[in-house]
């Protein structure tokens, strides 16, 4: 069956100057003997748009960017760049910058001579190549190290290296599958800025395959999530996180209270009474056509404990069954008493707050409009 999604249009509309490529994927699928690698995929992404790719492994990822890289040749469908089908054309005439988790510099080669690789492979003229080199080497802050071998560099300065490498050219989009995957974490998150500030510097179209929802979701305009195959959900990542289309992609990108809904008692427009398996009554915020058989999606932030959930939509009393302190909030599991569901709440941690211990009896309450109903099973 051939999957379509109604892709919303992204937030940060690309800068004009943008001279990234349009990437389309018209029924693009991959099947090994009977089994289903990519299932049917149709999706636009837009000239200068960061386009991250997350999901559990084995969902497909790598290989909807090995598609798009040449590397895996597809089983159905068309793949357009720039408005001209690619799927005929090799990896190495495709024109993609690539940058992959093992750095793959050429280890006789200094930084510059690396860099400029690409460009005496295509015969470019000599002054030219100075030149490009040199304003690569600025862009990725390795002016002073551009003599050193990669086996002089730290694992960071290699993968500045290779992005780089990777875009000397001016190519139309750039493919990277876990670039940032081999360093550590502040590291990471350094080359995170580094990367989106150097690809929106370009203009670049980016695909960014990643494990790490927070980097997607830092980096991205749009977010694809890939299960089984399938793309669950493509949105901005304020949307996916805010209106998940699914309970597997509320549950994949952050934290949430999943409680299945076992009856619509009433709706209004997109306001509901529902009723939870818990016999729970909870007033939610229902999209169209969703009722019995969702799931009543709450993010952890937006519960409130104590005396301040009192005139909340939804109180209800609770017992605090686990308290952790993680980096700057505060998490509980608070098991709700009428109904024996659990909620994850999360509060921001102050110097002066006081954490409840375990067995602590405690209002629980969130507004309508936090708690979102989602279509289909817990089941992840
Ligand atoms: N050459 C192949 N032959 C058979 N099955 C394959 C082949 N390549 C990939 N697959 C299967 O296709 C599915 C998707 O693989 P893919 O590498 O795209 O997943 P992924 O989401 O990138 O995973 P990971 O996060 O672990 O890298 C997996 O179940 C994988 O085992």
């Amino acid at each position: 069956m051939n999957q379509h999604f109604t892709i919303e249009a992204p937030p940060m509309v690309a800068a004009p100057t943008a001279h990234g490529a349009v990437v389309e994927f018209e029924d693009v699928a991959k099947t090994y003997g009977d089994f289903e690698a990519l299932r049917p995929t149709t999706l636009r992404i837009e000239a200068g748009e960061f386009f991250a790719i997350i999901g559990p492994s084995g969902s497909g990822k790598s290989t909807l960017l090995g598609i798009t890289a040449g590397f895996v040749p597809p089983s159905a469908g068309a793949i357009r760049v720039a408005g001209a089908d690619v799927v005929a054309i090799p990896p190495y005439r495709r024109n993609f910058g690539m940058v992959f988790q093992n750095y793959a510099l050429f280890p006789h080669m200094s930084v510059a001579e690396n860099i400029a690789f690409p460009l005496r492979m295509r015969g470019c003229p000599r002054a030219e190549i100075a030149a490009r080199v040199s304003r690569m080497l600025a862009m990725v802050r390795l002016e002073a190290l551009s003599e050193r071998r990669p086996s002089q560099l730290s694992g960071g300065q290699q993968q500045r290296v290779a992005l780089a490498r990777a875009a000397v050219y001016d190519p139309l989009l750039l493919l990277m599958d876990e670039p940032l995957g081999a360093l550590d974490k502040n590291l990471r998150e350094e080359m995170q800025e580094e990367i989106k500030k150097f690809q929106s510097a370009l203009g670049v179209t980016v695909i960014y395959v990643t494990h790490d929802q927070h980097e997607a979701a830092f980096m991205a305009d749009r977010i694809a999530i890939m299960r089984g195959g399938r793309l669950e959900q493509v949105a901005s990542p304020r949307g996916l996180y805010e209106r998940p289309a699914t309970p597997f992609v509320a549950s994949f990108l952050g934290e949430a209270s999943l409680l299945p809904v076992a009856a619509l008692v009433w709706r209004e427009g997109e306001e509901a009474l529902v009723e939870t398996a818990g016999g729970l009554r909870v007033r939610a915020s229902a999209p169209p056509g969703h009722g019995e058989g969702s799931v009543l999606c709450i993010r952890p932030e937006n519960i409130v404990l104590g005396p301040e959930a009192r005139g909340l939509d939804n109180v209800f009393q609770g017992t605090v069954e686990d308290v952790v302190y993680t980096t700057g909030s505060v998490r509980y599991r608070v098991r709700l008493e009428a109904s024996d569901l659990l909620l994850v709440v999360r509060i921001p941690s102050r110097p002066d707050i006081m954490l409840m211990p375990c067995g602590e009896r405690v209002a629980v309450g969130w507004g309508r409009r936090d708690a979102l109903l989602v279509a289909g099973e817990t089941t992840p």
